[in-house]
């Protein structure tokens, strides 16, 4: 892997927050992000499909598939993400919680 595409790899949460906030201001059509911010998904399929994503991720762990462990652990970042965003909250809020615990 190059030194750049290791660059992107970091700055991937920053860049797909920056996109699911483009998606929220923008609402495109044909947009799965989009559609959770509106009354077609809204609110309460967001927060339904945290439960499932986190529900999943917990029976790929008992399963030992790490395979699908790493799968259903980035649906559930990326749902977590949109509530975040839909919340008015950023991807810097997460950061700044988690280095005062560290
Ligand atoms: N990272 C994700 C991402 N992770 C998960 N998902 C969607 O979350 C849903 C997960 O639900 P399930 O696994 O239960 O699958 P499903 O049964 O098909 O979903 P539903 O029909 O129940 O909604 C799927 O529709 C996935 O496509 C995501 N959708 C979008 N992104 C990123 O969001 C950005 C914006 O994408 P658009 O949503 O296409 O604008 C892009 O950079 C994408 O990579």
């Amino acid at each position: 892997m190059s030194d750049d595409a290791d660059a992107d790899t970091e700055a991937v949460l920053d860049a797909l927050f920056a996109t699911i906030e483009d998606r929220r201001d923008e609402l495109p059509e044909g947009s799965y992000t989009a559609s959770l911010f509106t009354h077609e998904k809204g609110e309460n399929a967001t927060l339904e499909k945290i439960g499932e994503e986190a529900t999943e991720v917990i029976l790929a762990a008992k399963d030992d598939d790490r395979e699908e462990l790493v799968a259903e652990s980035a649906d559930l970042v990326y749902h977590l993400l949109v509530l975040l965003a839909m919340k008015d909250l950023t991807v810097d809020d997460l950061r700044a919680e988690l280095k005062d615990r560290f």
